[in-house]
């Protein structure tokens, strides 16, 4: 692996969003470290996707700041952000399923390009001289390290749903990311494809070092690979900290079952995450 983009740092500073008179989101601070997986969570309706949107600029929230390495980032539009470095995954996978993989994954890049896609479809000049190093470079660090090089060449529809989420990423991380913001990543996979989505975006910590922000459902794989937990209710950040603080914060216990039971609320989200990959 050869990839050295510094992580970037995020921070969140009192957001505050309505749609109408509904807040979805209500003075929410919190921090993504560099370098680090920081997992967003919370019952239905918390607010997740609302900040996600906030983050890469999808909304605009109407009072508060997003942060980026210490730049104000709230009035740049998705595109801009995602020159500074921001990449995303979705909840419903968001390809071109009749293109293959590998074109799917150098869309990601040509945002990034000197040229732009027409001009790098054609092969001349500096067109065709970057769309050959683009081409040796996604395979030499991103179709080889989420062991994609078998469906390379097959067109995304045919791939079954865990291959699917994993060329997303794989095309978010053409864009060489410096925070890689992961829409609920194993959502609908099955045990298997759960732990082996798991062990890329650890590998892509340790290996890239990218700063990894990720809504998601399923405690287990939030419990087990994260650095960092916080915990949305109402449009509120109603906790943070390490795994297991929250894990045990009966604020967060309360806010998903109403009762002070942990074993009970981790029984629930496992039921739930099961049922979602059902
Ligand atoms: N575009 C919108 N227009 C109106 N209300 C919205 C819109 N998007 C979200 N909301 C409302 O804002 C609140 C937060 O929703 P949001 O989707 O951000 O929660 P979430 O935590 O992502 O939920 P889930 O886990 O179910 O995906 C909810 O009450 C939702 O109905």
């Amino acid at each position: 692996m050869s990839v050295s983009v510094a992580p970037g740092r995020l921070e969140l500073e009192g957001l505050h969003l309505s749609f109408g008179g509904l807040k979805a989101i209500s003075d929410a601070s919190f921090v993504a470290e560099p370098g680090r997986i920081t997992a967003l969570i919370g019952p239905n309706g918390a607010g997740k996707t609302s900040m996600f949107n906030c983050i890469s600029g999808f909304y605009q929230p109407q009072r508060g700041a997003v942060r980026f390495d210490g730049r104000d980032v709230s009035a740049l539009a998705p595109p801009q952000r995602a020159k500074l470095g921001f990449a995303r995954t979705f909840q419903n996978i968001a390809l071109f399923r009749g293109m293959t993989v590998l074109d799917n994954i150098k869309l990601g890049r040509h945002a990034h390009m000197r040229t732009n896609v027409l001009q790098a479809l054609t092969y001349f000049g500096r067109a065709a001289r970057e769309e050959m190093e683009l081409r040796a470079e996604i395979e030499r660090d991103i179709i080889d390290f989420l062991e994609i090089n078998h469906i390379r060449h097959m067109p995304v529809g045919s791939l079954s749903y865990g291959l699917q989420k994993r060329v997303e990423l794989a095309r978010a991380l053409a864009m060489r990311p410096r925070i890689l913001l992961l829409d609920e990543p194993v959502a609908g996979m099955n045990r298997e494809e759960t732990e082996d989505m798991a062990r890329f975006i650890l590998d892509v910590k340790e290996e890239w070092g990218t700063t990894i922000l990720m809504v998601e459902h399923d405690m287990g794989m939030v419990m087990d690979i994260s650095d960092h937990v916080v915990v949305l209710n109402f449009g509120q950040v109603i906790a943070r900290g390490l795994p297991q603080e929250v894990q045990n914060n009966p604020d967060v216990v309360a806010a998903y079952l109403g009762s002070g039971d942990p074993a009970a609320l981790m029984k629930k989200l496992a039921g739930e995450a099961a049922e979602r990959a059902a």
